[in-house]
């Protein structure tokens, strides 16, 4: 598992700094950065260059390949968590990071604060932490790439969730505030609300009902389909208004399997509604609501604001693996265990 090292966050000179930033551009085209590579593109003398490299080991920030002889380091989760925040706190996003607040298999979540002490949500996505020993299929997708796609997976999970955040938000739709974002973290306003599985009751049912299918449907007129709208994605505030969370997973009304994707968000609503709050009430279906006037397209907005359709098709390609993965009963192993330094290996 691997944890924010905010520790090793204030230590680092700027040498370490340049050295770090190195590492991650070498890893854009390399597994592993060779040491000679490092030192070039960090533009510092031999000498400081090995001794920020090592300074960077011993604090995880980067890490040798277990076992092996080839002089070389690569950019751990840790190293890339370091230099996402650092961006973040250069730009006053962040100043302080508090409690974890959520761990999800592909992500965790933070409360942190500015320098006047506001509260925000950090977002760190981590596509790839999980990755699948499979009987059939001994190398998973992940395997099969070039490593540094759990960085890039990452990065594009984040850019994706900040992208359709923004969008929804700027067309009046109840999600939070997006703030900023770097590489595979985002800020976002923190929502004092509760999630809607933890509520057992609500006041008005009947509003609530209508107001989570008329959001499914408004989404779907502006050519979107949120993909994962379910009560662990949905916050309800005191007042019975829904706020809606997390959307790595959205998709185009254009997509092969639209239809697919909208009548599971409803069916998620419906199954939730007649089973926790015993609620029944119309449920719209996929052909009504294309049927209707088509609302300014959503899903063209994201796509021109850097998500392009190439980008979409990554992800959608690793979430179809993972799902299949999952369905054969693949072993799941956590990817990151694996981030030793030298004195872990000996202890093997
Ligand atoms: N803006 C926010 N304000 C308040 N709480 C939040 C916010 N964003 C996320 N959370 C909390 O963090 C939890 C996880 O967030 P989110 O669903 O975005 O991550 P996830 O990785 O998709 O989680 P999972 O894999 O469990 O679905 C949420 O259930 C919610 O309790």
């Amino acid at each position: 598992m691997v944890n924010l090292n905010i520790k090793a966050m204030r230590y680092l000179s700027p040498e370490d700094f340049r050295t770090l930033t190195a590492v991650e551009m070498g890893s854009r085209n390399h597994e592993v950065v060779p040491s000679s590579m490092i030192t070039q593109l960090a533009k510092l003398r031999g000498g400081s260059c090995t001794k920020s490299l090592s300074v960077l080991n011993m604090t995880k920030l980067i890490a040798r390949m277990p076992k092996s002889n080839y002089d070389g380091y690569r950019l751990t989760y840790a190293g890339y968590d370091y230099l996402a925040l650092k961006a973040l706190t250069k730009r006053a996003s962040v100043y302080a990071v508090g409690n974890q607040i959520g761990v999800g298999k592909e992500s965790d979540v933070y409360v942190v604060s500015d320098q006047k002490g506001k509260q925000y949500i950090l977002k760190i996505h981590r596509l790839g932490r999980i990755c699948f020993r499979s009987v059939k299929n001994n190398r998973d997708y992940l395997r099969n790439r070039k490593t540094g796609s759990w960085m890039y997976l990452s990065r594009l999970a984040a850019a994706k969730e900040f992208a359709f955040m923004k969008i929804l938000h700027e067309h009046g739709f109840p999600v939070p505030t997006p703030i900023d974002y770097s590489r595979h973290c985002i800020i976002m306003d923190l929502v004092d609300a509760f999630p809607l599985r933890a509520i057992e009751k609500v006041l008005d049912p009947e509003a609530l009902y209508t107001k989570l299918m008329g959001l499914i449907v408004r989404l779907a007129r502006h050519g979107l389909i949120h993909g994962d709208f379910n009560e662990f994605n949905i916050l309800v505030y005191e007042s019975g208004e829904p706020i809606i969370i997390d959307f790595p997973q959205m998709v185009s009304t254009s997509h092969a399997d639209a239809k697919y994707y909208f009548d599971r968000d409803v069916e998620c609503i419906v199954h939730f509604f007649a089973k926790v709050l015993k609620f029944e009430g119309p449920v719209p279906k996929w052909e009504d609501v294309m049927a209707m006037e088509k609302l300014e397209a959503l899903d063209l907005l994201a796509e021109a604001s850097g998500f392009n359709k190439k980008q979409a098709k990554e992800l959608e390609r690793y979430r179809e693996n993972q799902r299949k993965m999952q369905e054969e009963g693949a072993e799941e192993v956590d990817e990151f265990e694996g981030e030793v330094d030298d004195d872990d290996e000996d202890e093997e």
